[in-house]
Formats: C-alpha cells, sequence, structure tokens
C-alpha cells in the first residue's frame, strides 16, 4: 500500500542523482534501520505515475528478473504531490554503460545469449501477465553489480500498459459485435510484439556493437532511418558478422519481423536452443570457431599435428 507518511522517516535521502527516467528523475537512496543502499524515482503525481507504479509493482513480485518496487511513498515534495518509488539498487548500472564501454569488442556470442536471455525471461513474465513494458532498450535494463555474472533486470514502466485480455469476450456489454471498430478488438494485440522487435534491436547491436537501424548523419531519427525500419531494411556487414552463428542472425530476423502478427512470439524465443544452450559451453569467444576458414585452418594444423605425432611414435 501505498504510505503516506515522509519518505525521510524511514530512508535518508541523497542529492546523487542515477539518472532521469520518461516520468522522472532517480536519486540513490539509504534505508535508515538497514543502512540498505536503495534507489529513489521521483514522480509528479498523475494518472500516467499511479500507473506506471501500480505495474511495476504488479510486475516485480515473482520475477527476479524486473527491477525490485520495495516501498512506494505519496508525498508533498517541492510543493507538489509526488509519488516516490523505492527500488533496490541497481550497482552494476545500465547495459547501455557496458555496451558503450566494450564498444571496440562487442559481447562474444554466448555472452549475448546469456544476456538476451534475462531480458527474454522478464519479458516473458510480463506477456504471460498479458502486459507490454513498450520502452524496452539498453538504458532500462540494468546490472545488479559490476560483475560478470551480475543479473540484468528490467526497470521503468513509464509506458507499460496491460492488455485489455485481447480475447476480450464478444459479449462484454460495453459493445455490440455487429458494430465494434476494429481497433477495439486489437488495439493493444500488438504492444507485446513491439517487445519482441525491440529485444532484435538489443541482441543485434550485442553481436557487433552498433545498431541495425540508424541515420547516416548519426543523432536524432531521420526520415531515412524511419523508411528502413518501416521496410525491415537492415544488413549484416560481413566484416563484424561473418563470425556469428547463422542461427545466432535467423533469430534477430525472426525478432525484426516487420509485420506483428508474423514476428516471434516471446515463448518461440525462449525455446530456442540458442538461447538455452544445453551444453554450458564456457563463455570463451566462439566467434573464431564459428568462422569457416579459421576452422578450416585449424582443422588442417590438428590433422599435421597428428601425423607428426604418429611419425614421431612410429621413430621411437
Ligand atoms: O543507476 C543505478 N541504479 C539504479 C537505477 C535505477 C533506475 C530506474 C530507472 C532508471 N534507473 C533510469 C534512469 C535514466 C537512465 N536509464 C535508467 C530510467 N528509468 C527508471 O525508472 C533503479 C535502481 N538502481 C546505479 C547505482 C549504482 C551505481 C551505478 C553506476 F553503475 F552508474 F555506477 C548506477
Amino acid at each position: 500500500a501505498t504510505r503516506r507518511n515522509a519518505v525521510t522517516d524511514e530512508y535518508e535521502v541523497s542529492k546523487e542523482s542515477l539518472g532521469v527516467g520518461i516520468n522522472g528523475k532517480v536519486l540513490t537512496c539509504w534505508q535508515k534501520e538497514t543502512k540498505r543502499k536503495c534507489a529513489l524515482k521521483i514522480l509528479k503525481d498523475c494518472d500516467k505515475a499511479r500507473r506506471e507504479v501500480i505495474l511495476h509493482k504488479k510486475a516485480c513480485e515473482g520475477c527476479e528478473y524486473i527491477v525490485r518496487v520495495l516501498d512506494v511513498y505519496e508525498n508533498m515534495y517541492a510543493s507538489n504531490r509526488c509519488l516516490l518509488i523505492v527500488m533496490e539498487c541497481m550497482d552494476g548500472g545500465e547495459l547501455f554503460n557496458r555496451i558503450r564501454d566494450r564498444q571496440d569488442k562487442p559481447f562474444t556470442e554466448r555472452e549475448a545469449a546469456n544476456t538476451i536471455l534475462m531480458i527474454a525471461k522478464a519479458v516473458a513474465h510480463l506477456h504471460h501477465m498479458d502486459m507490454a513494458h513498450r520502452d524496452l532498450k539498453p538504458e532500462n535494463l540494468l546490472f545488479t553489480s559490476t560483475a560478470d555474472n551480475a543479473i540484468l533486470k528490467l526497470t521503468d514502466f513509464g509506458f507499460a500498459k496491460e492488455g485489455n485480455n485481447e480475447q476480450q469476450p464478444l459479449n462484454t456489454p460495453c459493445y455490440t459485435p455487429y458494430y465494434v471498430a476494429p481497433e477495439i478488438l486489437s488495439n493493444d494485440k500488438y504492444d507485446k510484439a513491439c517487445d519482441i522487435w525491440s529485444m532484435g534491436v538489443i541482441m543485434y547491436i550485442l553481436l557487433c556493437g552498433y545498431p541495425p537501424f540508424f541515420s547516416i548523419h548519426g543523432g536524432a531519427i531521420s526520415a531515412g532511418m524511419k523508411t528502413k525500419i518501416k521496410a525491415g531494411e537492415y544488413q549484416f556487414p560481413k566484416a563484424e558478422w561473418k563470425n556469428v552463428s547463422q542461427e545466432a542472425k535467423s533469430i534477430i530476423q525472426k525478432m525484426l519481423t516487420v509485420d506483428p502478427a508474423a514476428r516471434v512470439t516471446i515463448d518461440w524465443i525462449i525455446r530456442c536452443p540458442w538461447f538455452t544452450g544445453d551444453i554450458p559451453e564456457t563463455p570463451i569467444d566462439m566467434r573464431p570457431m564459428l568462422d569457416t576458414d579459421t576452422f578450416e585452418q585449424t582443422r588442417v594444423a590438428i590433422a599435421a599435428a597428428n601425423h607428426n605425432q604418429r611419425r614421431a611414435d612410429a621413430d621411437d
């Protein structure tokens, strides 16, 4: 339940900003009793903010891949009524910064698969409760710590939306089937599909270090970029993609399907062997091994070594 007392009763709020989200800024705070470091998101009270709080609280229950909401306060702050969301503090920062810091060397396929799988588990949890995030991007994906095995969690439910349970029975009193407009029936049918598209863009970036759609002169979205997105026009430039497995590319292609009705669902994604990777391979940089000519050279070298070894044995 939303607390009405001052957040400062239970938390020490710092001035240190952790960033600014869609609806409000995020500060560091400490729980007085436990000294636990937390993050505090300050939202101006309005319907959108109330929806964000309700959906985030609902979403984080039962899913370890969604940033946990610890407390919610309704306080006056700077003479405005505000909603304050206290969250677990994600000390590893954003996926965005981790990608940016490794600009030179993108993720290995195994690392990319592990990363996307954590995102997919968060998205599956939302889609199974008929909710769509609708703002999936590296800036809203945070690591629990800077350790290699840190967990990646989804945050910022400022655009999230709950379906009206699309298979709304036609006989609900709100409309007479004969006259109901198509958008009433399908208005949120494709919200979930847009989360899949965003995952496709994130997966593409993790495997090569740059986005599939961009405007040549950089900066904000351009007309040319919009055209490319609408046409689903992007490439896998050979330089960076020749070592990436065909399976990874075909998964990206299925996620970046222009027609939302034809796009793969989250359930299809979490069942892909590429993600589960049943054989627990050590996170090697699989890319050189996947490169045919490197693989060919390795095969020849191994054969030659075996030949010399046999010769050596025969001489003994
Ligand atoms: O951001 C950090 N911890 C954090 C952050 C959030 C958080 C929530 C939201 C955001 N962050 C952003 C702010 C704007 C940029 N995108 C992310 C969008 N909307 C949100 O709702 C939640 C919990 N712990 C952090 C903590 C310690 C160290 C570091 C760093 F890695 F930077 F050193 C970061």
